[in-house]
C-alpha cells in the first residue's frame, strides 16, 4: 500500500513515519517539493503521484500567531485541504484529514461528539473548521479526524515546553480551568494509519467526522504536573507548578475551556487503541527521557 504524508516534517507526520508497517510505503512531499503556500501547484502534484491513499498533517498550528496570520492560516488550513480533498476523489482515493478540538466553544460542559456544532473561538479554530468543510464539500471519501493536545518527541508541544520552562525557572504558572484531553503523537499516529489501511480496504468505508484523543481527562495544569511526576528524578530539577486561571494567563487567541471530545464512534469502528492518557504521557517521557526514539 501507498500512502502520500503531507506534513511528514511535523510532530504528527514524523510519528507515522515511525509506525507504518512493512507493507506501506510514504510518499512524503516537503516544503521544497510541495509548498503548500501555493495550493494551486497540489492538482497536478498529487495526480502524478502513483498512491492509494492522502494523508493530510500538514496545517498552520501556531494558535495564537494566527490572529495576526488569518490569511496564512486560511490557505494552509482551509484551502489546502480542500484542493486536497478534491485532488483525491479526482484520483478516485481516499482521504484522512486531521482536524482539531479548536473547532468547538468549550460550552458544552461534557465531551463533544462529532456531530455536535461546531463555534471556534479563534482563527485557528475557524480556519481549521473551514478546512472540514471544503473536505465535505468534495465528493470524496474522507475521514476528517479531530484530536485534542498533541504531543511527542517531534516538534513544537506543550510537553516539550514545559520540560524546557523547568529547566529554566523554580515555579510554572498553568492555567486549571481549560479541560481537556493530552493525545500522544505515537497514539494519534497509529489511529490515523488504521483509518487510512481501512479506508483502502474497504470501499464501503465511506468516512466521516470522527474524534480521536487518548481516554480520560485533565486541565492544562494537571498535564503540566504530570509531565514532572512521570519524568520524576530523571529531571535534574522539579519546579512548582502553579495552578492559575485563564485570566491569569493572557493570550491573543481564546481556547475553549472543556474541550474534550468523545471518540466513541471511532473507537467502535475502527478498532483503535485508546490508552489513557497518562499511560502514553508516561511512555512518551521513556522514549525522550532514556533517549529512545
Ligand atoms: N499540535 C496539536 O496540539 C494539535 C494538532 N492538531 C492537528 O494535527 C495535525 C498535525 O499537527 P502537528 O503535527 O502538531 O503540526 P506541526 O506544526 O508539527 O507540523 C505541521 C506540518 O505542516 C507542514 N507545513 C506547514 N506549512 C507548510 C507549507 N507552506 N508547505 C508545506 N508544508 C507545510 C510543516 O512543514 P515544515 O516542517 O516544513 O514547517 C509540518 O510538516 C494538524 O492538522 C493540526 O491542526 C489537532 C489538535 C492538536
Ligand atoms: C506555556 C504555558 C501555557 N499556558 C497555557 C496557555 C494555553 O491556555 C494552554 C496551552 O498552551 P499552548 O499554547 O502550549 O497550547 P496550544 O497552542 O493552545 O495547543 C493547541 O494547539 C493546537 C494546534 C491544537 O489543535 C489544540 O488541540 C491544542 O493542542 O496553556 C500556561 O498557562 N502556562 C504556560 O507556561
Amino acid at each position: 500500500m501507498k500512502l502520500l504524508l503531507l506534513g511528514g516534517t511535523g510532530q504528527l507526520g514524523r510519528e507515522i513515519f515511525l509506525h507504518a508497517g512493512p507493507g506501506l510505503s510514504i510518499v512524503a512531499p516537503t516544503r521544497r517539493d510541495l509548498d503548500l503556500v501555493r495550493p494551486e501547484t497540489i492538482d497536478s502534484y498529487v495526480a502524478a503521484q502513483d498512491v492509494d491513499v492522502i494523508v493530510n498533517a500538514a496545517a498552520y498550528t501556531a494558535v495564537d500567531k494566527a490572529e495576526s496570520e488569518r490569511d496564512l492560516a486560511f490557505v494552509l488550513n482551509a484551502e489546502v485541504p480542500g484542493r486536497l480533498a478534491a485532488a483525491a476523489a479526482a484520483k478516485g482515493i481516499p482521504l484522512v484529514h486531521v482536524s482539531t478540538d479548536y473547532v468547538f466553544d468549550g460550552i458544552k460542559g461534557a465531551p463533544y461528539r462529532p456531530t455536535d456544532p461546531v463555534a471556534p473561538l479563534g482563527v485557528y479554530g475557524a480556519s481549521k473548521e473551514a478546512g472540514e468543510k471544503a473536505v465535505r464539500a468534495t465528493s470524496g471519501r474522507a475521514v476528517i479526524l479531530r484530536t485534542a493536545w498533541v504531543y511527542g518527541p517531534f516538534g513544537g508541544n506543550f510537553m516539550k515546553t514545559m520540560l524546557r520552562l523547568g529547566r529554566e525557572r523554580d515555579v510554572l504558572r498553568v492555567v486549571d480551568d481549560q479541560r481537556g484531553t493530552p493525545t500522544a503523537s505515537a497514539d494519534l499516529a497509529a489511529a490515523s494509519l488504521a483509518i487510512a489501511v481501512r479506508l483502502v480496504n474497504d470501499p464501503g468505508d465511506h468516512g466521516g467526522t470522527f474524534h480521536f484523543t487518548n481516554a480520560g481527562e485533565t486541565t492544562w495544569c494537571g498535564f503540566a504536573r504530570a509531565i514532572f511526576d512521570l519524568a520524576g528524578s530523571r529531571l535534574a530539577r522539579r519546579p512548582d507548578v502553579l495552578a492559575i486561571t485563564t485570566a491569569e494567563y493572557p493570550t491573543p487567541a481564546r481556547r475553549p475551556a472543556d474541550s474534550r471530545l468523545d471518540c466513541d464512534a471511532t473507537i467502535a469502528r475502527y478498532h483503535i487503541s485508546q490508552p489513557d492518557w497518562r499511560t502514553a504521557l508516561a511512555s512518551t517521557l521513556d522514549r525522550i527521557l532514556e533517549r529512545t526514539i
